[in-house]
C-alpha cells in the first residue's frame, strides 16, 4: 500500500487504542489460568491476533470478536498438543513470551516468524532454555523449534537484550511446579515492561518475591503452582505507545488553537510510553493530563537529552519531533532499536534524511539537529522499512510538514493499530491510499 500524506496539522480528540503490550500479557495469563476469562480489548491487531493464533496452536479456545473482545478457555494440559505449528507472524513479544511458555507446559512448538522476526535475537532466552534442558533449534529465514520440558531452577538473564525475554520466563517460571529464581546479571532497559507483566502475575495470584543484588538489579523469586488465576474478566487498559503518534502531532500543529487529545490512557500506568507527555513538555509543548486523558498543543520546541533505555518505542516519533526543534536533540541508550521491525536507527535516520533535516545516526544513537519547525520539513517519497512506528512516524511528520510525502509499505502500521488511517483522518490528517 501506498499512502500519501499532504500537510494539513492534525487537531482534535482521539480515544486511545487498547496497550497491545498489556493486550499480549492478559490473554496469555487467562490460557494459562484455571478457568474461563473474558478479555475486553477494543483493538484487533495483527501482533494481537498472532498471540491468540499461538495460543490457540497450544491448545487454548480462543474467540475474537470484531471489536477485539477475546473468550478463552484455557489450555487443558492433560490434552496439550504435541508440537503444534505455530505462527507469530512479526510479534517479537508474542514469539518471546510463548517459547518459554511451550517450554513450560512441556508440549513444545515449532514456532514459525515472518518480515524480520527470524533474524531478530532469542539469545540469551534460548542458551538459558537449553542450560535447564530444553532443546532449541533455529531455522533459519523461518523460525524455531522448540522441545522438552522446562523444570524449577535457578534461572539468570542479561536485561540489556530485550525485556520480553525475562518477563516470557516469568510467566514459565510461574507455571512450573516449584519455585525458582531469575537473576538480572547486566543492565536493565524496557524494564517498564517487565514491570506490566509483574503486575499481571501478581493480579492472576501469582506469589513473586523481589529483592535486588548488591549491583542494585533484581532477582525475583517465583513460586510456580501449575495454573494462574486471572479471573473471569480482564481489561486491556489504553496504549500509550501509539497515543504517543497522536500527541507529537499535537505538539507539531503549528496553527493557533490547534491541539490534539487522546483519551482513556492511564496517567498511572506503568506503561513505561506514558513518558511521552513529560518528554513533550520538555520540547517546550503544552501538555495538560487528566487520570484518564492526555493532551498536547504547540509550543516553542527546543532540543532536549533523551535516554531511550526504558523507552524505545518512542524513539522514531520522538525524532520526528526533535526534527521540529530548535537546536540539537540527543537520543542515547537506544542500540536496541536496529533489533526492531527495522532497524529503526537506521529507518528513523532515513526519515529524517527525507524531511531534510540535518543528524547524525550513532551506534547506539542519534543526534539531530532540528530545524525549528515542522513547516520546514521537505517532502518526497520513502519506504515504510516494514515497520508500524516508521510508517507512523511518517505520516504525522508529513501532516505537520511543508510538503507530501509517500510512503510505500504503509500497511506496516496494521500491525499495531489497524485503524490508523481512519483515526488520522478524523483528526482531520489529508491522506490518500493506493
Ligand atoms: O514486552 C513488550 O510488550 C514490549 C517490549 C519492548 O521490547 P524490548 O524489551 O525488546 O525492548 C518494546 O519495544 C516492544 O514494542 C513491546
Ligand atoms: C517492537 C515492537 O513489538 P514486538 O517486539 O512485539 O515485535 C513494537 O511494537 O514496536
Amino acid at each position: 500500500m501506498i499512502v500519501t500524506v499532504t500537510p494539513q496539522p492534525l487537531s482534535g480528540k482521539i480515544p486511545a487504542i487498547a496497550s497491545k503490550s498489556y493486550a499480549h500479557r492478559l490473554l496469555i495469563a487467562a490460557a494459562l489460568s484455571e478457568s474461563p476469562a473474558h478479555v475486553s480489548c477494543r483493538t484487533r491487531s495483527e501482533d494481537i491476533d498472532a498471540t491468540c493464533r499461538v495460543l490457540r496452536g497450544l491448545g487454548a479456545r480462543v474467540t475474537q470478536g470484531n471489536a477485539g473482545d477475546a473468550d478463552i478457555i484455557p489450555i487443558d494440559r492433560n490434552h496439550s498438543p504435541r508440537l503444534p505449528e505455530v505462527d507469530c507472524g512479526e510479534s517479537g513479544t508474542t514469539l518471546r513470551y510463548l517459547i518459554p511458555v511451550a517450554a513450560a507446559l512441556g508440549c513444545g512448538a515449532k514456532f514459525i516468524c515472518r518480515g524480520r522476526l527470524p533474524s531478530r535475537p532469542v539469545e540469551p532466552l534460548a542458551g538459558e532454555l537449553k542450560r535447564h534442558g530444553i532443546r532449541l533449534t533455529t531455522l533459519p529465514g523461518e523460525g524455531f523449534v522448540v522441545e522438552g520440558k522446562l523444570a524449577p531452577g535457578a534461572y539468570s538473564l542479561p536485561g540489556n537484550v530485550s525485556s520480553q525475554f525475562i518477563g516470557g520466563l516469568l510467566y514459565a517460571l510461574a507455571i512450573l511446579d516449584g519455585t525458582s529464581t531469575l537473576a538480572i546479571t547486566e543492565g536493565f532497559e524496557s524494564e517498564p515492561y517487565v514491570r506490566m507483566t509483574l503486575e499481571v502475575l501478581e493480579a492472576a495470584g501469582v506469589e513473586i518475591r523481589e529483592e535486588k543484588r548488591p549491583e542494585g538489579l533484581p532477582v525475583w523469586t517465583v513460586i510456580g503452582r501449575g495454573k494462574l488465576h486471572a479471573g473471569p474478566e480482564l481489561v486491556v487498559e489504553g496504549d500509550w505507545s501509539n497515543a504517543a503518534f497522536w500527541l507529537a502531532a499535537g505538539a507539531l500543529a503549528g496553527d493557533e488553537g490547534k491541539s490534539v487529545e487522546v483519551t482513556g490512557i492511564r496517567r498511572n500506568s506503568l506503561q513505561g510510553d506514558r513518558a511521552v507527555a513529560e518528554i513533550l513538555a520538555r520540547f517546550g509543548a503544552q501538555i495538560l493530563q487528566t487520570e484518564s486523558a492526555a493532551g498536547a498543543a504547540p509550543g516553542s520546541l527546543r532540543g532536549i537529552e533523551i535516554d531511550a533505555a526504558q523507552i524505545p518505542d518512542l524513539v522514531p516519533i520522538l525524532a520526528v519531533v526533535a526534527g521540529a526543534a530548535s537546536g540539537t536533540t540527543r537520543f542515547t541508550n537506544a542500540g536496541r532499536l536496529r533489533i526492531k521491525e527495522s532497524d529503526r536507527l537506521k529507518s528513523t535516520s532515513a526519515l529524517l534524511t527525507l524531511l531534510g533535516v540535518p543528524h547524525e545516526e550513532e551506534p547506539a544513537g542519534l543526534v539531530v539537529h532540528g530545524l525549528g519547525s515542522a513547516r520546514a520539513f521537505r517532502g518526497g517519497d520513502i519506504d515504510g522499512f516494514g515497520d508500524h512506528r516508521i510508517v507512523m512516524a511518517a505520516a504525522v511528520a508529513a501532516a505537520s510538514g511543508g510538503a507530501p510525502v509517500r510512503i510505500s509499505g504503509a500497511e506496516a502500521f496494521r500491525k499495531s493499530y489497524p485503524k490508523f488511517l481512519e483515526d488520522f483522518a478524523e483528526l482531520g490528517g489529508l491522506c490518500s491510499a493506493e
